[in-house]
């Protein structure tokens, strides 16, 4: 196993905790300086591509971007994977369920967002309906016309960067974080993420959110890479 990329979620994971949008910078930094060591960083998020493309660029982040859910595919050039889906549905599932549609949804095209996070059976009902796929991140209700989803994503980029998947870490707090972290090979999952992910986990940070990338970013730098901690006994 020879670590060459880190792909981290962004809302709740590289936040400063899982009800904000306020990045945590201490994570940042350990992001930025694990590139020194010839890390490749990426972001894996539900957000929209130009959303992620400016945190990307500004964070002087190289390890790709996983858009919209796993829709969306950035690296040497833009890549969408799923099916376009109608955008009048925004108003109908606003006015069904008294929702409000994200700012974000103009410029997506393929998942579409709403708050709050709330998922009901009702909206379930509704998707299912309408062949359409329905989930939520704790931070917004997604629905797409296509059931792929963060693991289609990042599959797609570990294709475009010639890296297997036990060469990945994966960093996330959410149910759509499942499927993300399945298609990497160590699974790292924030002190305050979902019981679910944190099961599959194979190392859940006492820290919350951006804190926790930070504490086990730093650790893999201290250990120089070595997931193992060979390099210092840490218990990674
Ligand atoms: O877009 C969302 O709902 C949450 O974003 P995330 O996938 O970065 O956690
Ligand atoms: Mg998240």
């Amino acid at each position: 196993m020879e670590l060459k990329l880190i792909l981290v979620d962004v809302d709740g994971t590289l936040t400063i905790d899982r009800d904000t949008y306020i990045l945590e910078l201490d994570a940042i930094r350990a992001l930025r300086e694990v590139q020194k060591l010839g890390f490749k960083v990426g972001i894996v998020s539900g957000n929209s591509y130009p959303v992620l493309r400016a945190l990307y660029t500004y964070l002087g982040f190289n390890g790709g971007i996983v858009a919209e859910n796993g829709c969306v595919v950035y690296y040497d050039r833009l890549y969408e994977v799923c099916e376009k889906i109608d955008k009048g549905l925004i108003t109908e599932f606003e006015k069904l369920f008294n929702v409000r549609g994200s700012w974000q949804n103009p410029f997506k095209c393929c998942d579409l967002t709403f708050t709050p996070p709330k998922l009901t059976e009702e909206m379930v009902k509704w998707a299912r309906e309408k062949g359409l796929y329905i989930k939520t991140s704790g931070y917004a209700i997604h629905i797409s016309k296509s059931k792929k989803g963060k693991g289609d994503g990042v599959r797609f980029l570990l294709s475009l960067l010639g890296v297997s998947k036990n060469d990945v870490i994966g960093i996330g707090d959410s149910d759509t974080d499942v499927e993300f972290l399945e298609e990497v090979g160590f699974k790292v999952v924030v002190g305050n993420g979902e019981e679910k992910v944190k099961k599959l986990g194979n190392y859940i940070t006492k820290e919350k959110s951006g804190k926790g990338v930070a504490e086990f970013v730093n650790m893999l730098i201290v250990n120089r890479g070595d997931i193992h901690g060979r390099n210092r006994g840490a218990d990674l």
